[in-house]
């Protein structure tokens, strides 16, 4: 059997702070909410939303460091100790994550609130947590609802919404990634999800003119697409259609660089790289980065070339069982140097 979850109402529009309590009660979630939130997103949006709150539900407001294991014990203790019926994360991809693998934990449900258009784990039924320095995908539950109030998200800075166009751009290497594993490793593989996420893809590049105007309709298209691959993602059963060698990249870029970027920036680079040892446009990919303003490079990125070379190097060693362009094997160092600096990565 594969069971398929999905959101059950999706709100996307203007002054949505104030609505979450008329969604929870049509939803039936509870007395006890938790809300969660970063440092910074708690005063941009977190603390408003749990003032509407208060009028109508008991509320813990609890502080998310960073996508990790040991924050998703933190959350579960709270669940389990005040005895909590519901949880809301407001924030980006970290909080959103931490909400959805605790309430999963905890077997209640979570409504996703994004600050920002960086990610398309905004709908998706897995979270990504660092666990033992490096991140791993874990099944969990997509959100019961997601409220995606355009005016918060209009205030987040540009360098969010071009890093949620390296996100679903990612979905061209992850889709051949995918189609890879399913004919040498007998995959699964589902043409329906497979094509859900390229639609995303897809919309990005036809629309970066659009996007990058940075305007309320450029935060409405983006945020719609993450919607739709983080679906993908859902009816995938798994991050495959979102998810290949570009990410393991990002998530060695995660684990050995002194300064990350974005995950959606770096993804985004490790599309471009990817792209070309798949023998895919890469060019074009790199084209509708520029024009949405996304980093393309090394220097744009802020990280060392030292770097982006190693992370090419031991990608494949992130998640094994994740076949991927990168093989067995993975590249040797003067394979990552040649792709890298063809495609001007380095
Ligand atoms: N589960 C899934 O399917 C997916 C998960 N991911 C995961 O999501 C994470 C990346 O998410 P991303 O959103 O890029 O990064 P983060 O959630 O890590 O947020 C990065 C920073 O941006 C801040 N921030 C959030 N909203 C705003 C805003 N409106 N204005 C200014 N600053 C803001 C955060 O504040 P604060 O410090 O307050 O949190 C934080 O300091 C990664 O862990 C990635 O693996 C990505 C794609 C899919
Ligand atoms: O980031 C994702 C899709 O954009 C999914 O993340 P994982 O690579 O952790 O599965
Ligand atoms: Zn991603």
């Amino acid at each position: 059997m594969h069971l398929m979850e999905l959101p059950r109402e999706v709100l996307l529009g203007e002054n949505l702070k104030d609505k979450v309590s008329q969604v929870a009660k049509r939803l039936k979630l509870g007395e006890k909410a938790l809300i969660l939130y970063g440092p910074k997103t708690k005063e941009i949006a977190g603390k408003d939303v749990e003032k509407h709150l208060k009028d109508f539900f008991e509320v813990e407001g609890l502080i998310v460091k960073e996508a990790s294991m040991k924050e998703v014990e933190k959350t579960l203790n709270v669940i389990r100790n005040e005895g909590i019926n519901w949880v809301i994360g407001v924030g980006g991809g970290s909080i959103i994550d931490v909400a959805k693998l605790a309430s999963f934990k905890a077997d209640i449900p979570f409504i996703s609130f994004p600050t920002t258009a960086s990610h398309d784990g905004i709908a998706s039924a897995n979270a990504s947590i660092k666990d033992l320095g490096t991140k791993t995908s874990v099944k969990a539950r997509p959100p019961v609802a997601i409220i995606a109030d355009v005016e918060v998200i209009k205030t987040a800075p540009y360098r969010y919404l071009a890093a949620g166009v390296g996100d679903m751009i990612s979905n061209l290497t992850a889709v051949k990634d995918w189609e890879l594993a399913h004919k040498i490793k007998g995959e699964y593989f589902s043409e329906y999800a497979a094509s859900l996420s390229l639609m995303s893809a897809k919309m990005v590049i036809k629309n970066a003119d659009i996007i990058r105007l940075g305007n309320e309709e450029s935060v409405r298209k983006v945020i719609k697409g993450l919607i739709s691959s983080g679906v993908a993602m859902s009816i995938a059963g798994s991050s495959r259609p979102a998810s290949g060698a570009e990410h393991l990249f990002s998530h060695a870029l995660d684990a050995i660089a002194p300064k990350p970027a974005l995950h959606g920036e770096q993804c985004g680079v490790g599309t471009i790289i990817m792209a070309y040892l798949h023998g895919l446009k890469w060019q074009k990919i790199r084209e509708t980065l520029k024009k949405v303003g996304a980093p393309t490079n090394a220097y744009e990125l802020g990280i060392d070339p030292e770097y982006i070379v190693e992370a090419l190097t031991i990608a494949h060693t992130i998640r094994p069982e994740r076949y991927t362009i990168l093989g067995k094997d993975g590249l040797t160092r003067e394979a990552a140097e040649k792709a890298a600096k063809i495609t001007g990565v380095i």
